[in-house]
């Protein structure tokens, strides 16, 4: 049984995140008011018809006035300006927190803004998919799945302990770490990942033997699994790859290192350095399997069954 743990929640932004987030808010009746505020008009308006807040706003200050919590859902790129924009209108004692998939470079952008009062929880939800837009939301996106909080030191344990309590109450699991370990820990499961998607789709399409229908029409599971990957939103992707740009060059280097390996035992016919590497590898999806953390292909079929779903913000 859960209660209303803040009477108004402002969520800047409502695209994948900002709507699965309302969407649990409303649902599991966590929030006394539900403040929507985002850039785009029309985004606002097709958030009002899918009934996701309780108030609609153009103005960012208005929305975060009176708010006890205020959580940013916008790309990484666009936190300084939003926080520069809402500092002035946040109420003392209100947290504020955000969503954004690097945690280093959105603490050192919004920090400088934001005024001494207010309690300052950064945050990642490690759960998406590659929809974007309000009508990508959905309550179970949190379920089961891991959210990552990077307070500062300095930061009022209450306020951690309610954001931890909220995450739990939309079905997360959550741990604290410092913004550098995240960046880090992300830049290996999933920035790069998603890097050499982005890649060998790009490679494919660019190959001149091989016709672009070809591609489509014989694609196996194993690369339709990176098309999807690569069908991510270029914004966020471009954003996270500009922000956390030491972490990831640094896994890049371990990965080409080890990718040389792997070409070399290809090349040599070292058919027990491939066989080796593959036990390990597949033990270690076996153990996330174990864990329940496969949800991400759950959630991939939900939305192949919606193929309606709009993918535009
Ligand atoms: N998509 C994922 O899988 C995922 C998972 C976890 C965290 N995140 C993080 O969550 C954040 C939001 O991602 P999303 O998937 O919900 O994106 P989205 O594209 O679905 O939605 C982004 C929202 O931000 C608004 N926006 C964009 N630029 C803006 C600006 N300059 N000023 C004001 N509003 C702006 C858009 O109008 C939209 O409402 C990102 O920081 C991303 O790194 C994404
Ligand atoms: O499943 C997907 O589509 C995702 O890419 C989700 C994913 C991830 O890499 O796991 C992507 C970026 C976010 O910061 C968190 C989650």
């Amino acid at each position: 049984m859960t209660s209303v743990l803040f009477q108004r929640v402002a969520l800047i932004g409502i695209g994948l995140i900002g709507s699965s987030i309302a969407i649990n808010l409303r649902e599991r009746k966590l929030a006394g008011h539900i403040a929507i505020a985002t850039r785009r008009k029309d985004t606002l308006d097709r958030a009002q018809s899918l009934d996701l807040g309780d108030s609609y706003h153009e103005d960012f200050a208005e929305a975060v006035a009176g708010a006890d919590l205020v959580v940013l859902c916008v790309p990484v790129g666009a936190c300084a300006a939003l926080t520069a924009l809402i500092a002035p209108a946040l109420a003392p004692g209100a947290i504020i927190t955000d969503v954004g998939s690097v945690k280093g470079a959105v603490v050192s952008a919004m920090l400088p803004h934001l005024p001494a009062n207010v309690h300052f929880v950064p945050g990642h939800p490690i759960a998406g998919t590659e929809q974007s837009g309000p009508e990508a939301g959905f309550l179970e996106l949190f379920e089961n799945r891991w959210t990552i909080l990077t307070p500062l030191e300095n930061c009022d344990k209450a306020a951690v302990a309610r954001l931890q309590n909220l995450w739990e109450a939309m079905g997360a699991m959550v741990e604290v770490m410092s913004p550098d370990h995240h960046d880090l820990v992300l830049a290996i499961v999933s920035h790069v990942p998603h890097l050499i998607a982005y890649n060998i789709v790009g490679t494919a399409a660019d190959l001149e033997t091989v016709t672009q229908s070809e591609v489509i029409k014989f694609s196996a599971s194993g690369f339709r699994d990176f098309t999807r990957i690569a069908a991510s939103d270029p914004t966020m992707w471009r954003d996270i790859f500009l922000t956390n740009r030491e972490a990831v060059l640094e896994m890049l280097t371990r990965f080409s290192e080890d990718l040389a390996s792997l070409q070399r035992a290809i090349r040599w016919g070292d058919g027990d350095a491939l066989f080796d590497l593959f036990t390990r590898t597949r033990a270690i999806r076996r153990s996330i399997v174990a864990a329940g953390q496969d949800t991400a292909d759950a959630n991939f079929g939900r939305l192949r069954q919606h193929k309606d779903l709009p993918g535009q913000q």
